[in-house]
């Protein structure tokens, strides 16, 4: 399709509306202040000029291609003098109410307004929240001319500095928080504003949490350290779990040191640790807190630090205008408040955020600025040795906190990375963690561990684990909503998961043995295998991802030259491609079995109303599949590396509002991470990563709180290929993989005859799985309501390979005698580990992060009650019912049976078994219940050893 013919995305267009506006708009000379005096401050500080810094790095998607920086540059400098011109406009510290809440203002009016608009947050909330446009735009414009009028002089008058909006504690004096609660429409008008005649204070000597006569306050004491007070409005709209969040936050607190909130992706992490900042600015217990959070975040920050009564307190540390930002800064570090950064800008910028050039005159400050650093998404410090680590270590705090949904995703390694960040004390230098916890359990671990050091590794697991218990917290989607302390009357959706297993199309079949047979190939298997397994990812996912180097090792096993010919990557691709063609085939969708399947699946989505997220890897991907979406007319929005900060929350809104389309391209590495899209109840993961915790953070951007749907998740594998294995790893290793970028850790998990088997053409063939019919054979099908089946009746009708489902993959368990307490220190040895994991029904997770530790539920063997043994066997009872129902729906399926090699005898004999379990179990004398337990943890290994078993007699 030519580009000039394309209709223009909603990114294009804001981009090309930015840049003429951009264009229009004239640059702004900076000064350095030397001293100033800011509101709300009682006497001057210094501030010596801190050196120019770099520009911020934008937090670009790595597939990027190097041709596009130049624009960008162009637009980020276009942007940035905009901006500049802005600020100085601006004036003001805190972003635009106006802004956050109501983005059809924002989109209304130019970029340049809208920038002048963010100054209302300068204004009287009310003036912010009016509801009438024009009268907000004019108290915008006002309040920004008198500040700009203050500014230029650098003496700011104090406005609000009066005694009676400061509060006393320790001869200190501190600015008290107004509070205003606003929600996504606007103010709430059901919601008062926080005064403290909603709070009670219950002095009581230890930690408790105490409640006012609505039941809504949280008062939480600690001898020697004040009272935490959780004003009722705000304690009101948090979820019970997000109340404990806070509990066991001010726990922390209370011990001097900070922790990792590791609960699950969409329960509200934000909004807890909001809330949680919002009680302590409001007793007074802290002045300036750091967030870092990566960029796509940072809207979502801005709106959840609002809506409990922050936005006064935020300074926007994150513009490309380096004067705007040090301005931001200045307030943070004098006025105390919220400073919102990025961890690119972190990086480049960890000086002046260290407050090397603050000089801070109060007698009563310990030397560290930062009460808190709060690191949103925080596995991305996992490696200690990048410059992004070493920039946050760098910058003291008394607490630090770290947010993520996956924040196991490898190793130990990471685990005290992770922890080294927050409570250094605990688990000591890497030196020592080594020596004391990483190896005896790696060696306990290891297959051909002695029993000794089998031993020896439980024990050390289990001091680990108790070690890290008080600083590592996370709740599961299925305990908060599904499980008996369902919260706020809430039912949470259901989540599917499904395998779509995609047959290559002619071409790609070509391609793929043509590449199997190059030098490229052969030689991985004995150098670094990375590069020759990109490559035949490429073809998977569609031909034209080829570079000009594979396309040249393709071409090579095909045995042809391209002759004195110069051609360009693509242009080769392209070649390549063609010459791979079937005769007949015209067009481009009959190269890429995913585009084809995508087309067809989305008229069905789009024809039934569905709103669908698709992902993938990379930016060329997603350029294909919006090539194939345009050609069919439909609308769509996108959000990549490239999109601009400001652009993201606007195509985000529009998608949650409706107002965009119902298709929503991303790429997994920017609009994976945070974002909330529950709009969608379709997701779409088109290649499968290395990691598996990068897809599982995709699918939940639409399972998460505010999902009022069922959600149906496609993963599309192709049959036979280096995405099966991929998607075995997945399963078998459970997260412990490296990302394809960490070259060296990659080939470690690669035996030689893996690789020989990753580069040998699969024995069956590329239209069937063997993965899937092991899946098939294990699982049997799920119980599927009439739509599902209907649904997945339609799929199959596409020409597939079949389908797997996903959410049964880890729902196996079997019987196993009671362990002892080494054994039950082991399952957690391979629950750290993620070499396990342990079974739920409801809700399945391949990454690390499941094998988190849940303080809440940690018991030891021997604390088990009769009663709590009697539920597990009950609970058991009721899986082996499940498993022998659907294993004998699925025997019924003639048609399916017919397909299996051994047609269906294995299914039959383990409903024989399983029957027989059952049987057992039931005329077990009652007093012999305690001697068996559900087992909790199947070992991965076991269970891929046991899929070799069935994959060699299934050949
Ligand atoms: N108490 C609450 N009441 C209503 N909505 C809430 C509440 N807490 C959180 N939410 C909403 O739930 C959604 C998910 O929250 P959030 O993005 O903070 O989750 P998260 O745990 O940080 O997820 P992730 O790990 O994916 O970043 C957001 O839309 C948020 O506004």
């Amino acid at each position: 399709m030519a580009e000039n013919n394309k209709p223009l995305s909603l990114n294009e267009r804001n981009d090309r509306r930015l840049q003429s506006l951009s264009l229009s708009s004239a640059p702004e000379g900076r000064d350095n202040p030397i001293k100033v005096k800011v509101q709300g401050r009682r006497r001057l500080c210094k501030l010596s000029s801190p050196p120019p810094q770099p520009p911020p790095a934008d937090d670009v998607d790595p597939t990027v291609d190097d041709a596009v920086p130049e624009i960008r540059d162009i637009l980020n400098d276009l942007t940035s003098r905009l901006e500049c011109l802005s600020v100085d406009n601006k004036g003001s510290r805190r972003p635009s109410k106006a802004a956050d809440d109501h983005p059809e203002f924002e989109s209304a009016t130019s970029s340049l307004s809208s920038a002048l608009s963010a100054a209302g947050g300068f204004g009287s909330p009310e003036s912010a929240f009016g509801g009438e446009d024009e009268k907000v735009e004019a108290e915008c414009v006002d309040s920004v001319t008198a500040r700009h009028e203050s500014m230029e002089t650098s003496q700011f008058v104090k406005e609000v500095d009066g005694d009676d909006d400061c509060v006393v504690i320790n001869e200190r004096v501190w600015s008290q928080p107004s509070f205003e609660l606003v929600t996504d429409e606007g103010v709430d008008e059901n919601v008062v504003l926080i005064d403290d005649d909603d709070e009670l204070e219950v002095s009581d000597p230890s930690e408790s949490i105490n409640k006012d006569d609505d039941g809504d306050c949280i008062t939480l004491e600690s001898l020697g350290l004040g009272t935490y007070t959780l004003p009722g409005k705000i304690a009101r709209i948090l979820f019970p779990h997000q109340r404990d969040g806070l509990r066991w936050l001010w726990s922390l607190h209370c011990k001097g040191g900070g922790g990792i909130l590791g609960d699950d992706m969409g329960l509200g992490k934000t909004m807890q640790i909001s809330a949680y900042l919002a009680g302590l600015f409001h007793s007074c217990l802290i002045r300036r807190v750091l967030i870092v959070a990566p960029k796509t975040l940072l809207a979502h920050w801005t709106k959840e630090l609002s809506v409990v009564g922050l936005s006064k307190r935020i300074g926007d540390y994150y513009c490309t205008c380096q004067k705007m930002r040090q301005r931001e800064l200045n307030y943070v570090l004098q006025d105390g408040g919220i400073l919102l950064t990025t961890y690119d800008i972190v990086r480049n910028n960890s000086k002046s955020i260290r407050g090397d050039f603050y000089i801070d005159e109060d007698p009563y400050d310990d030397g560290i600025i930062w009460d808190y650093i709060i690191l949103d998404e925080g596995h991305i410090i996992k490696n200690p040795s990048t410059q992004r680590a070493k920039s946050l270590l760098d910058i003291p705090s008394t607490h630090r906190v770290i947010i993520s949904g996956t924040p196991l995703q490898n190793n130990l390694k990471e685990l005290w990375a992770l922890f080294n960040f927050c409570c250094p004390e605990i688990l000591g230098d890497k030196k020592e963690f080594k020596e004391k916890y990483e190896y005896p359990i790696l060696r306990g671990n290891d297959k051909n561990a002695s029993d000794r050091e089998k031993r020896v590794g439980s024990t050390v697991a289990q001091k680990l684990r108790e070690r890290i218990k008080p600083y590592f917290l996370r709740r599961l989607k299925s305990e908060v909503f599904l499980g008996s302390d369902a919260t706020k009357g809430a039912s949470f959706p259901k989540k599917n998961e499904i395998i779509v297993w995609l047959r290559l199309t002619h071409c790609q079949r070509q391609l793929y043995e043509a590449f199997l047979k190059s030098e490229q190939a052969t030689s991985a298997i004995n150098g670094s295998p990375l590069a020759a397994l990109t490559v035949l990812k490429k073809i998977c996912e569609h031909p034209f991802l080829l570079t000009k180097r594979a396309a040249e090792g393709v071409l090579e096993g095909m045995d042809t030259v391209i002759e004195n010919e110069d051609l360009n990557m693509e242009q080769l691709a392209l070649r390549v491609a063609n010459m791979a063609l079937p005769r007949d085939a015209q067009q481009q969708d009959d190269m890429s079995c995913k585009i084809c399947f995508l087309m067809s699946l989305l008229d069905n989505l789009v024809m039934e109303g569905h709103s669908v997220l698709i992902f993938s890897q990379t930016r060329k991907m997603l350029n294909l599949i919006q090539e194939a979406i345009l050609s069919k007319g439909y609308t769509f929005l996108r959000i990549d590396g490239t999109t601009k900060a400001c652009n993201r929350e606007e195509i985000v809104n529009d998608f949650q509002n409706g107002r965009g389309a119902q298709i929503f391209l991303l790429t997994s590495q920017v609009g994976g991470l945070g974002l909330t899209l529950t709009k969608a109840d379709r997701v779409i993961v088109v290649d499968p990563a290395w990691n598996p915790s990068t897809d599982n953070q995709s699918v939940d951007r639409a399972y998460r709180i505010g999902q009022k749907n069922d959600v149906l998740v496609y993963r599309l594998m192709t049959c036979g290929t280096i995405e099966e294995k991929i998607y075995k790893m997945q399963i078998y290793k459970g997260g412990l993989f490296k990302t394809a970028t960490e070259q060296k850790e990659q080939t470690r998990y690669f035996s030689k005859s893996d690789l020989k088997e990753l580069f040998s053409l699969p024995k069956q063939g590329f239209d069937v799985s063997l993965t899937q019919q092991q899946l098939l054979e294990e699982h049997g099908c799920p119980n599927m309501d009439d739509s599902l089946k209907k649904h997945i009746n339609f799929l199959e009708e596409q020409g597939i390979g079949g389908i797997s489902h996903h959410s049964l993959v880890f729902s196996k368990t079997a019987p196993v005698q009671l362990m002892n307490d080494d054994e039950e220190v082991s399952k957690t040895v391979n629950k750290i580990m993620g070499g396990s994991r342990t079974s739920s029904l409801t809700e399945q997770y391949v990454d690390g992060a499941e094998y988190a530790i849940k303080p809440k539920d940690f018991k030891s063997s021997s604390a088990r009650s009769p009663a709590t043994v009697a539920s597990d066997e009950a609970k058991y009872k009721a899986e082996l019912h499940e498993r022998i129902n659907r294993l004998c729906q699925t025997f019924a399926d003639k048609a399916l049976i017919l397909k299996l090699p051994d047609k269906g005898k294995k299914i039959e004999k383990q409903i024989t078994e399983l029957k027989l379990e059952l049987d057992n179990i039931e005329n077990r004398p009652p007093n012999r219940t305690s001697e068996i337990k559900k087992q909790e943890v199947i070992d991965l290994d076991d269970l891929s050893v046991e899929m070799q078993r069935v994959l060699s007699v299934s050949k």
